[in-house]
């Protein structure tokens, strides 16, 4: 069947004078959720904030439900919510201040949903911005980015800063979320457990470039995790993303296409917390 892609992000470049996006192209199809993986100043911010038009692309496009956010960003921005874990705003207002004032930039604005989602994640409309938690922060951004009927969430490391219990509730909501199949999240994390948990795609980049981006079973099955002697690293070594020394020998990364069976090392698939892990550590070997 045709699929319907919620983003499309095509060959985005952008340069600041220390750092640059290069070439990121990804896809997430309508009603699933995406983790938008990397180290500290991989770029996942940069990409979010050029997705959303916040900073300016050198080139490339990106389309949201088909257009092009260039040419339609302020009809597109009514479909997009966007939060992020930690951000403290207008502290001392009360949130029924603060919804006041938002809701008039929405054509959409439903307060019945606004009311419901209120009751739903216990949030006190008398409260002040200052005195709610970190999760509550961020399911108010949730229930205004409901609110104005967005059907692209796009959160920046919403769970960060959440204590267990809060997280998993959090990703229960996303999971319920994206149920019906008519919203899509796109989420950035460093917190693997969660992606394991709730991520049907996972988009990794390092250094601003795009290492790989695919469903989550299939992204991690590219790769193999392998456990060998201190004579089979020797033969090997060449072929590893990297590799730790351990008393039994090695443990180290490959891609599965480069694997031989013939090598008789034992192979397992790693954990999304392991692929980056050793895309870390064959960082550090460049250094
Ligand atoms: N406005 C800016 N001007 C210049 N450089 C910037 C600007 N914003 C970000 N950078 C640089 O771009 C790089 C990528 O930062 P970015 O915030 O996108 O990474 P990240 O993957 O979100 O990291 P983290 O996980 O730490 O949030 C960093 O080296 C950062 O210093």
């Amino acid at each position: 069947m045709y699929k319907v892609l919620a983003l499309d992000i095509r060959n985005v470049n952008k340069s600041y004078h220390n750092f640059q996006l290069k070439n990121v192209s990804f896809q997430l199809e309508k009603g699933y959720i995406m983790g938008f993986i990397g180290a500290n100043g991989a770029g996942k911010t940069t990409t979010i904030k050029t997705i959303l038009n916040m900073t300016h692309l050198d080139s490339g496009e990106i389309h949201i439900f088909g257009r092009n956010m260039a040419e339609y960003e302020l009809e597109l921005k009514q479909e997009i919510g966007y939060a992020m874990g930690g951000v403290d705003f207008y502290t001392r207002s009360k949130l029924k201040a603060l919804t006041n004032v938002i809701k008039r930039f929405y054509a959409n604005w439903d307060n019945e949903t606004y009311r419901s989602y209120l009751q739903k994640f216990k949030l006190d409309e008398n409260k002040r911005i200052a005195e709610l938690s970190t999760g509550m922060k961020v399911k108010y951004s949730i229930a205004i980015a409901l609110s104005h009927g967005a059907k692209l969430l796009i959160l920046d490391e919403p769970t960060s800063g959440l204590d267990p219990v809060a997280r998993d509730e959090m990703l229960d909501i996303f999971q319920g979320l994206v149920a019906d199949g008519e919203i899509s999240i796109l989420f950035s994390t460093h917190i693997t457990s969660d992606l394991e948990k709730c991520a049907d795609y996972i988009t990794f980049i390092e250094n601003g470039k795009i290492v790989r981006s695919g469903e989550k079973e299939e992204f991690k099955e590219s790769y193999l995790l392998l456990n060998g002697t201190a004579t089979q690293l020797n033969e090997v070594k060449d072929r590893l993303i990297s590799y730790k020394i351990n008393s039994f020998g090695f443990t180290g990364l490959i891609l599965a296409q480069n694997y031989d069976i013939s090598w008789n090392i034992k192979a397992a698939t790693p954990s999304l917390e392991e692929i980056m892990v050793y895309f870390a550590k064959k960082e550090d070997e460049y250094v």
